[in-house]
């Protein structure tokens, strides 16, 4: 199978004499849904940002389908890669449609206009993420979860090979959740997006993803099918809690039963 993406020995600290990311290693392939997990503060945000190109890793380097993306410009990258976090701009007073259109921005030069064929691109994002009925609407009227399909819709616009994602389902109530976990699914089966992944829910992880990969302190530490990965010592190890795992179909559930060691404060015992 074709490489989307590809990271080799990632290093990024946010100052001089720390690493936050060490040694990071990565194979996407074409077509894969990658989930990446770890505690608070392991650095799966930092890898993304890293993997999109919004900060330059202080050693090692990244590819995209076998090009290396530092000698990349940010419009041809923008054309095969986008990205959606947690929360995304609360307070822009644009309609959907227009948010939409900012999507087809890499694919214009800089005198054209969103028309023709690219009102047909938005028209698709909108269709396939079920946000026609709101295009009108102001992104400022739309409940949380219309809100992230909305943004999911634009990034649909950029037709991009790859999707990033960091914690789209936070704000989310869990119906929402399982929408929109469904919708990256469809996109993922039925027009090959390559999805990574940054999600804290790991049974949604376990039932979603194709791998896994666990991240702790900075660096890999587990890698593979979320059966694999998902076993009463990976919690204990990283996550430091006791848990019972339970096969649903081959999908493994988790039942968190308590903490190894309480997690304290620095300097409070
Ligand atoms: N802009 C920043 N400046 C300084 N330190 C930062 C910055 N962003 C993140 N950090 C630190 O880098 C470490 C890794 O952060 P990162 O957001 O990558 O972790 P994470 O695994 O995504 O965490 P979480 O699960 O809490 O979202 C943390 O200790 C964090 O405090």
């Amino acid at each position: 199978m074709n490489q989307a993406l590809t990271a080799s020995e990632l290093k990024y600290g946010y100052r001089p004499s720390e690493s936050i990311v060490e040694g990071f290693n990565l194979n996407v392939s074409s077509g894969e849904w990658l989930g990446i997990v770890g505690p608070n503060g392991s650095g799966k945000s930092t890898v993304l940002r890293m993997l999109a190109r919004l900060v330059t890793p202080q050693r090692g380097t990244v590819s995209m389908s076998g090009q290396n993306m530092a000698n990349m410009n940010s419009k041809a990258i923008a054309r095969q890669m986008t990205m959606l976090t947690q929360s995304q701009e609360a307070s822009l007073d644009i309609t959907v449609r227009d948010l939409v259109r900012r999507g087809r921005n890499p694919h214009l030069k800089w005198y054209e206009e969103c028309r023709g064929k690219h009102e047909e691109v938005v028209d698709w994002a909108l269709q396939v993420t079920s946000m026609r009925a709101l295009q009108h609407r102001s992104l400022l009227e739309l409940s949380g979860g219309e809100r992230q399909r909305a943004w999911l819709a634009m990034c649909m616009a950029q037709t991009p090979c790859t999707l990033l994602l960091d914690e789209p389902t936070t704000y989310l109530d869990i119906a929402h959740q399982l929408e929109l976990m469904e919708l990256i699914r469809l996109l993922n089966r039925e027009q090959g997006i390559t999805v990574i992944m940054v999600l804290h829910d790991l049974n949604q992880a376990a039932r979603y993803c194709d791998r896994i990969v666990a991240m702790k302190q900075g660096s890999v530490v587990r890698e593979g099918k979320p059966s694999e990965v998902f076993q009463v010592d990976f919690f204990r190890d990283v996550f430091g809690i006791e848990a019972k795992v339970h096969n649903d179909e081959g999908v493994p559930v988790f039942l968190p039963c308590g903490v190894v060691r309480p997690l304290v404060h620095e300097g409070i015992t």
